[in-house]
């Protein structure tokens, strides 16, 4: 990277612009966060990387990368209101979310031509990346070990229409995924282990980072990847690479998880019961579907996992608490009803 960052290229945008008052215009910079530190921020301005103090009111734990912010010289002084946010829930503090990313425009789904290949998880990053408003790209890596790759791409089509496959060799993507990462593009990797994330992250970068051998016996590789930065892609975009990324779990994700099953969301509108839940309800629209083959069965059990599991995930402490005292007290119900059976 050189010393002088011009915005446009680090990713600023009209929308962001348009949120500075004329006071702010003629005083305060724009800059770009690359790192989140408890009481001090590293950033990326026209003039090049800074190192800034939050103002009095402003909470690092507010700040992710990839943020847009102004700042007066040393000190962040306003963030700006963000495109698109992804975030997890913090451990152990209810439904508290702890930032991962800012104003990412693509994220790239990763998974190989392989084991680690299964449509509910291409399904869950889906309906993640939607509900955080980032545009999804299918990333299928170890093409080249693959006999047939093209049989991969195809079953990844096949997940969603709407969405673009790409399937490469991690260590090589040559100019594949250039489209979403020139210059004032923002790409996010997301995967599981092993899938070559730090491999293709190396690549775009053009940086060495450590990767683990993979294991043999299951198709996962160890964890590799630190760092919390925003990094320079050498087509021009950037990269934002957070540990808590691939901790990412699915958590107010509904809207997310309708678009990506819209067909059945759409069908599901028309079940005779508002509350109808797809199974042996007359007038059901969904088991309509399948049973004229319409519907994959397979897919239904799908979206409601994701449901139930982005339910539980959104769930405040208070509400986990009470599901499972209300679990308890079934469990000791079904407990007392076995004794006085056996007549105990
Ligand atoms: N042949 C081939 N090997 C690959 C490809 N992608 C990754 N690998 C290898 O797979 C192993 C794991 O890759 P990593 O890049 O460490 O995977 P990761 O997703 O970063 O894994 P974590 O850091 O555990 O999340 C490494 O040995 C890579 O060299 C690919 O497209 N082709
Ligand atoms: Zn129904």
């Amino acid at each position: 990277m050189t010393d002088t960052t011009p915005l446009a290229s680090l990713g600023w945008a009209p929308d962001f612009l348009r949120q500075l008052t004329l006071d702010e215009l003629s005083t305060l910079s724009p800059c770009r966060i690359s790192a989140v530190h408890r009481a001090r921020l590293e950033a990326l301005g026209a003039t090049g990387p800074l190192s800034l103090s939050p103002a009095p009111g402003l909470c690092t734990a507010e700040i992710a990368v990839g943020d847009w912010a102004l700042y007066d010289g040393t000190r962040l002084v306003r963030l700006l209101e963000r495109r698109a946010t992804l975030a997890r829930r913090a451990a152990g503090t209810g439904a508290a979310r702890q930032l991962i990313a800012a104003n990412v425009d693509t994220l790239f789904l990763t998974t190989s031509c392989n084991a680690d290949f299964n449509p509910a998880r291409i399904e869950r990053y889906l309906a993640l990346a939607r509900a955080s408003g980032v545009t999804p790209v299918i990333v299928l890596t170890k093409a080249d070990e693959s006999p047939e790759p093209e049989a991969w791409q195809a079953r990844a089509e096949a997940v969603d229409r709407r969405v673009a496959v790409v399937a490469l060799d991690a260590r090589a993507p040559g100019e594949r995924l250039a489209d979403w990462a020139r210059a004032g593009q923002t790409v996010a990797l997301l995967g599981s282990s092993g899938v070559g994330k730090t491999t293709l992250a190396n690549a775009l970068t053009g940086e060495a980072q450590a990767t683990a051998p993979i294991r043999a016996d299951d198709a996962k590789g160890r964890h590799t990847t630190t760092g919390r930065h925003l990094r320079a892609l050498v087509s021009g975009g950037w990269l934002i690479d957070t540990p808590g990324m691939r901790e990412l779990r699915l958590s107010g994700a509904e809207a997310g998880i309708a678009a990506t099953f819209d067909d059945l969301d759409t069908l599901a509108r028309a079940c005779r019961f508002h509350d109808c839940t797809h199974q042996t309800e007359p007038g059901c629209a969904v088991q309509g579907a399948i049973a004229a083959g319409a519907v994959d069965p397979a897919r239904l059990l799908r979206w409601q996992k994701l449901q139930r599991e982005d339910r539980i995930n959104s769930e405040t402490l208070a509400e986990t608490h009470a599901r499972d005292r209300a679990f308890d007290r079934m469990k000791r119900g079904v407990l007392r009803e076995k004794s006085r059976l056996r007549g105990e």
